[in-house]
This record gives C-alpha cells, sequence and structure tokens, in this order.
C-alpha cells in the first residue's frame, strides 16, 4: 500500500541512518544538531580558519569524519586512501555548487559523466602542447611587461607583489582563453575588479552555513553583489563570443586575408581556446562555452598566481637554491635579453624541480573535495555511496612516511631516482584520477617562464618566512597579507 516516492524516501533514510552508524565509528570533532561541526569555526575568527583546520587534523588525522550540517563529510590524507577515494569519486561534494553561479556546468563543476567526458575529449586538444608553444610569444610579453614593472620597484625597498601577479596571470588568462587583451598588468576594468572579488564572496558564504541555503542567501546583500559582479563577468565573456561568432561569419574573407597574412608574416594566426571552441565542430550552445571559457579563467588564473608567488617566497627563503635556478639560467641564456622559446622551458630541469617541491609544501588548491560513487573500503571501514569525502591535500604533501623530514625544502626529492621510490598518489598538486586538472602542463609553462624572466634580471628576498607566514585558505592556500619581496637588479 506504499506508493512509490514514499518507498523512495524511506529507503532514503534508511541510507542515511547507514551513513550516520559508519561514519561515527571515525573519529572527530563534537557535533550539534543543524550547525554539525561548524562551530568550530562559528567560534573562531575568520583570520584563524587556517589554524583551525590544521588543528582539527593533527588531533584527528590520518582519517576522520566531521557534520557540515546534517551532511557527513570524511577527511583522508593517507596516499593509500587518496588512490581510493579519487578514482571512486566522479562528482563534487556539496560546496562546489556556490561556484555554479559564475563558471555553470563547465569541466570543473559537471555533474553528469556523460556529459563530462564528452567536453573533456573535445577540451584535451585545446590543451596540446603545439597549441602552447603557440602560445609562448604571449607568455613571454607579459612577464616582460610584469619584469619592467618590477624593476620600477627594484630599488631594495620592500612591496607587495602577490596583486601584481594576479594581475599577470589574468592577461595570461584573458589572451590565451579568450584571445582579447585587457592589459590587467597595466589597467584597472570593472572585469578585474568582479574577478577578484567573486572567490572572497563564494569563500565568505562557504564559512557561514546559514548562507548555504539558497532562500535565506536570496535576500541577502550578498546576494545582490553576486548578482552584480556576475552581470560584469559574464557579460564580459558573452561579449567577446559575440564578437568572436561575428567575425567567423565573415569567414571565407577571413580565411583568405589570414593565409595571405601567413605568406607575409610566415606565420599562422595564433588561435586562442575560444577560437578553437568555436571554430571546432563541438556542438556546443554559445552559453555552454561561455561556461568552458568562465571555467578556465575561474580554474587558471588565481591557481597560477599563487602558485608563481609561493615559488618567489621559497626561492627568497633559501638563496642557495636561488643561486641554482640562476646558474642554470645562465648558462641556458648567457646574459641574453632574448624571449625563452619551448626548448628552453625543457631545459630548466633544476626550476622545474623547484617548482615541484613548491607545489608540494604550498599546494594551492590544497583540498578536493569529492561524493562517492560507490562503496568503497578505508582501513576495513565500509564507507557507503554518497558520502562526501575531503582529501587534504596539504596534509597528504607532508606525511613522513612518503616524505621525510616534511617541512625541509628539497627540490631534489623529485630526482626521478628518489621520486620513483614513493606511492603513485602523495604527490597530488592537481588532483589525479579521471578528474585531475586539465590544465596542468599549462599552469607549468607559466609558472616556468614568469619566473624565469624575473630570476633573470633579479635577486629576490622576502619579509615572510616559513616561519612567520601566516596562511589564509580563500578558495586557495595563499599568504593572508599578501608577501613582501625586495628586488635587487642582477649584475
Ligand atoms: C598551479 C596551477 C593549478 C593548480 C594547482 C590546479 C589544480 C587543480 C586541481 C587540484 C584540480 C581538481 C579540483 C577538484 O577535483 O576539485 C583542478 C581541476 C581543473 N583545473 Fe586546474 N590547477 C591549476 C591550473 C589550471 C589552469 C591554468 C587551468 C586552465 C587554463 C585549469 C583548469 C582546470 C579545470 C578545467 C579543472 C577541472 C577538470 C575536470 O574536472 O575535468 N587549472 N585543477
Amino acid at each position: 500500500f506504499i506508493s512509490d516516492p514514499i518507498k523512495k524516501e524511506i529507503e532514503k533514510l534508511k541510507h542515511r541512518r547507514k551513513i550516520a552508524e559508519v561514519i561515527d565509528q571515525l573519529p572527530g570533532p563534537k557535533w550539534y544538531p543543524i550547525v554539525g561541526c561548524a562551530w568550530l569555526f562559528l567560534m573562531a575568527e575568520r583570520k584563524d580558519f587556517w589554524k583551525v583546520l590544521r588543528k582539527r587534523c593533527d588531533m584527528y588525522k590520518p582519517l576522520f569524519r566531521t557534520w557540515m550540517g546534517k551532511y557527513p563529510i570524511i577527511h583522508v590524507m593517507k596516499a593509500e586512501h587518496v588512490e581510493i577515494v579519487l578514482n571512486n569519486s566522479f562528482e563534487k561534494s556539496l560546496l562546489y555548487r556556490f561556484f555554479i553561479p559564475w563558471a555553470g556546468t563547465g569541466l570543473f563543476l559537471q555533474p553528469d559523466i556523460s556529459i563530462w567526458r564528452s567536453r573533456r575529449k573535445i577540451l584535451t586538444p585545446t590543451f596540446h602542447f603545439a597549441i602552447l608553444d603557440d602560445f609562448q610569444d604571449i607568455f613571454n610579453e607579459k612577464s616582460q611587461t610584469l619584469v619592467k614593472l618590477l624593476s620600477e620597484k627594484s630599488n631594495g625597498e620592500y612591496f607587495e607583489v602577490t596583486n601584481l601577479l594576479a594581475r599577470c596571470s589574468l592577461d595570461f588568462i584573458c589572451e590565451t582563453a579568450m584571445g582579447t587583451k585587457i592589459n590587467a598588468l597595466e589597467n584597472d576594468s570593472e572585469f578585474l575588479k568582479a574577478v577578484f572579488e567573486l572567490p572572497q564572496l563564494i569563500t565568505y558564504r562557504t564559512y557561514t552555513p546559514l548562507l548555504h541555503n539558497d532562500f535565506i542567501f536570496k535576500f541577502t546583500q550578498l546576494k545582490k553583489k553576486q548578482d552584480k559582479l556576475l552581470s560584469i563577468v559574464h557579460g564580459f565573456s558573452r561579449k567577446v563570443i559575440r564578437e568572436k561568432r561575428e567575425k567567423l561569419q565573415n569567414n571565407n574573407q577571413l580565411k583568405k586575408r589570414t593565409s595571405e597574412e601567413e605568406k607575409i608574416m610566415g606565420r599562422k594566426e595564433r588561435k586562442a581556446f575560444l577560437d578553437l571552441l568555436l571554430e571546432g565542430n563541438t556542438m556546443l550552445s554559445d552559453e555552454e562555452i561561455r561556461q568552458e571559457v568562465d571555467t578556465f579563467v575561474l580554474a587558471g588564473h588565481d591557481t597560477t598566481a599563487v602558485a608563481i608567488g609561493w615559488t618567489l617566497f621559497a626561492l627568497a627563503n633559501y638563496p642557495d637554491i636561488q643561486a641554482k635556478v640562476q646558474a642554470e639560467l645562465d648558462e641556458i641564456f648567457q646574459g641574453k635579453e632574448r624571449p625563452m622559446t619551448p626548448e628552453d622551458i625543457i631545459r630548466l630541469k633544476y626550476l622545474d624541480r623547484v617548482i615541484k617541491e613548491v607545489l608540494r609544501l604550498y599546494v594551492p588548491a590544497h583540498i578536493v573535495g569529492r561524493k562517492l560513487d560507490k562503496e568503497i573500503v578505508l582501513d576495513n571501514l565500509k564507507i557507503p555511496h554518497g558520502v562526501m569525502v575531503s582529501v587534504d591535500l596539504f596534509q597528504l604533501h607532508r606525511d613522513p612516511e612518503q616524505w621525510p623530514d616534511p617541512e625541509r625544502f628539497d627540490p631534489d626529492r623529485f630526482l626521478p631516482e628518489i621520486a620513483s621510490q614513493r606511492h603513485p598518489y602523495a604527490y597530488c598538486p592537481f588532483s589525479a584520477g579521471p578528474r585531475n586538472c586539465i590544465g596542468r602542463k599549462f599552469a607549468a609553462r607559466i609558472t616556468k617562464t614568469e619566473v624565469a624572466w624575473i630570476l633573470r634580471r633579479f635577486n629576490i628576498k622576502s619579509i615572510e618566512t616559513p616561519q612567520n607566514v601566516e596562511v589564509y585558505s580563500e578558495v586557495l592556500m595563499r599568504p593572508q597579507n599578501g608577501l613582501h619581496i625586495a628586488l635587487q637588479e642582477r649584475q
């Protein structure tokens, strides 16, 4: 006599009870109805959230549970657990949904596995190394502008650098993803301000359980502000797509002119990701393309800027390592101011190891949140499907079993003969498994080019040290008060 919807609800309730029974076998902080374990954050100041995260982890690691309101979360940080989770979860955890108003269900947030598969297939070729080689000119040009701006500050005085780095990364992404110059390094714009403010607003919402409820959020000033920022960001990408479409409609003429230009200039017209999506037979609507372009801006600009910031911080704090990178650069460039080529990038082997070590200790995306597709077993405990899991990459990269003396900065941990002895999931700054970062090679290329340009020209010092730097989690792991560096022109 029970109708199907009621049966379904009963099944759901049973499953929830099963999850609760299993989850509460794991250690974790005390939880209360409605807030779950969020009281830990409600009792702390925003600036101390990072410390709360770390303390909680130290108390219950390596496998524990928390409750976010009525939702249980499992926290994993051992390589063998991370491997199981990342290969058995497709959907992102619930907190990611706050980014959907910005980037829609583009690749990063796509919940449907078959749509995701076809998008990933369409987008992967746009990151082919030949296309990255085409972008090398842009990376050189922007890095040179950055170096010029930095040289105006190279009087030995300390200054805050992360803002300039974020602007430079936004320039890279806009020109490579959309084919549009915004000159963020030199000019302010509404778009730039909106792209910088949105992550702050979304993080605030994430850490405020009351605002998780869409109905409550709808009536807040924060929602009004979010709508305003989104209309700027979406307005910008829609305009670029519209203009590119119009240009494509004059295709024949354009093709003729382009091939004539190619003959004269001796090179092909460079294509941005957006051109490749519009020109290829992708069957994506303009709105779907807009979501993918916004996804690249969201996932690509801040991550790389933060990674570059931490790289400068590390080089400033380890002068002997800085000198070794400079020696490698001098050997390749022999003091000449010439642009960097893709071949130079391959030759920068030591810098490559330095950046890898930076991404170990200062992993920008320090947490990856997933929802289990199927039941998994961790330390003999069966965890049912549907449970959210938080993969703590910060802690994973500090596991002393995989990383002896984990706090020591040592790029040689990435020498092939040493790296091969580690668990394959001991190092995942770009996540791993099917939903790993599509932009990792792109990110590596930007980071190497920009850092190389800076180190060819300057010696760096920093006020912040590994001991005194206050860390802050605003979507990414970043220095709370920015990074203050001083530059000295090299002879
Ligand atoms: C140092 C820089 C970067 C880091 C540390 C980084 C890290 C990550 C991580 C950890 C993920 C997995 C996130 C998750 O599952 O929750 C991811 C996914 C992704 N990243 Fe990156 N990323 C970087 C640069 C980039 C760049 C430059 C782009 C694009 C231009 C990009 C585009 C994406 C996309 C689209 C995804 C989603 C992939 C999918 O679900 O199939 N990332 N990234």
